[in-house]
């Protein structure tokens, strides 16, 4: 989006527009996540939460990061953004722009944050300084970046409220006087200030009611579609990655389960991880057709402290055969679609199964 859409006749300096077409001349952002592994230190060792993820953000799109509770969605977040707590244990690569930005310095990376990549967190309070106030922050971001006035930075600090849809005036507010969405919409707009070529939006909603929820996410979806930087979303509600995200990557118990393109990855899922996910999701009921009921998954993700040899998914899958128990699979792709199953071949057979609730009820030996 071009900033200048904000701009009140006669108010425009120089200054902001110059600001404003350098950050606007910021291409999107290529991201390249290759064998990413990501071991926490804990008192007991090594806890594997992220192991061997690979994918890939085009510039200018949305990638989905998908999968319940504890599959290491945040922890490749965290990763690509050097948040993670001292002594964990980082293999893999990142590369932003060709260039690798796992395990930078402190100053390597805030070379980097909100210049290059922004981050949206789950709890906006998170990222909020409680002291100052809202416009103090976005302010002080912008300057630390770039040489410009108080007064520019002020000036785009307004115009960013203005593209998430608040007033002016609420910039010399402070973040407790802000309502949960308020305060997300602030987070929104700080991370946008400095245009970042890749934004990560680690479940910008959870927090929020659902009508705000819904309000949020239709921003995002807006600004993503004027400004096209390149977006990872992480969420559990695979709805939202439909409406959302041109590409998904489904994580299970921190691995990539499947991968690619959105309207496969959900229309015809090859991963039966991905199938049971899909039933635990409410649609919207189709005049006239029987409501479809919500199948919920049965069983708990796996202690990734001790990882079953096989498929992670085995103990919870109706198909899983001897052969899923004993060795673990690899992503094998058909098309643009990838799959971590040994009976990707059947996919179309299990899909059928899988949209009946007996069969997540009868759980055991089916193929
Ligand atoms: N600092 C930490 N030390 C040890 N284990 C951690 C740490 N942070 C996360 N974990 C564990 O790593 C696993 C993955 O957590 P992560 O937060 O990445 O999952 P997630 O898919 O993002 O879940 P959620 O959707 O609930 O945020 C979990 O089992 C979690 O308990």
């Amino acid at each position: 989006m071009n900033f200048t859409t904000f701009e009140k006749p006669g108010r425009k300096s120089t200054e902001l527009a110059k600001l404003n077409d350098r950050l606007a001349a910021k291409p999107a952002a290529h991201l390249q996540v290759q064998n990413l592994s990501v071991g926490y230190s804990i008192a007991r060792g090594i806890f594997q939460a992220v192991d061997d993820v690979s994918f890939e953000v085009k510039p200018g799109t949305n990638l989905g990061l998908v999968g319940e509770s504890g599959c290491g969605k945040s922890t490749v977040i965290k990763a690509i953004m050097g948040l993670q707590p001292d002594g964990t244990r980082i293999s893999g690569l990142a590369l932003l722009n060709g260039e690798n930005i796992l395990g930078l310095s402190d100053r390597e990376l805030q070379a980097i944050r909100w210049v290059k990549v922004a981050l949206i967190t789950q709890s906006a309070m998170n990222s909020l300084d409680p002291v100052y106030s809202i416009g103090d922050q976005i302010v002080e971001a912008i300057r630390s970046h770039e040489n410009v006035s108080n007064a520019t930075a002020w000036a785009r600090a307004e115009e960013l409220f203005a593209l998430v849809g608040m007033p002016a005036a609420r910039l010399y507010e402070f973040p407790h006087q802000f309502s949960g969405g308020m305060r997300q919409r602030a987070v929104i707009a700080m991370a946008l200030a400095l245009n970042a070529g890749m934004l990560l939006a680690d479940e910008p909603t959870t927090a929020l009611d659902p009508i705000m929820q819904s309000q949020i996410m239709q921003r995002i979806r807006g600004i993503h579609e004027h400004m096209r930087r390149s977006m990872i979303l992480v969420t559990h509600d695979i709805a939202v990655v439909a409406e959302t995200c041109e590409n998904t990557v489904v994580m299970y118990a921190g691995k990539v389960a499947e991968k690619g393109p959105t309207e496969d990855v959900l229309e015809r899922p090859l991963h039966p991880y991905t199938m049971g996910l899909k039933n635990a999701f409410p649609r919207l009921p189709v005049r006239g057709e029987p409501r479809q009921p919500l199948i919920s998954i049965p069983g708990v993700v796996p202690n990734l402290f001790h990882p079953p040899k096989g498929c992670r998914f085995a103990g919870r899958c109706p198909f899983a055969t001897e052969r899923c128990h004993n060795d673990p699979p690899a992503l094998v792709s058909e098309g643009m679609q990838a799959a971590a199953c040994h009976y990707i071949d059947r996919a179309s057979e299990f899909r059928e199964a899988a949209s009946r609730p007996e069969t997540w009820r009868r759980m055991g030996s089916a193929a």
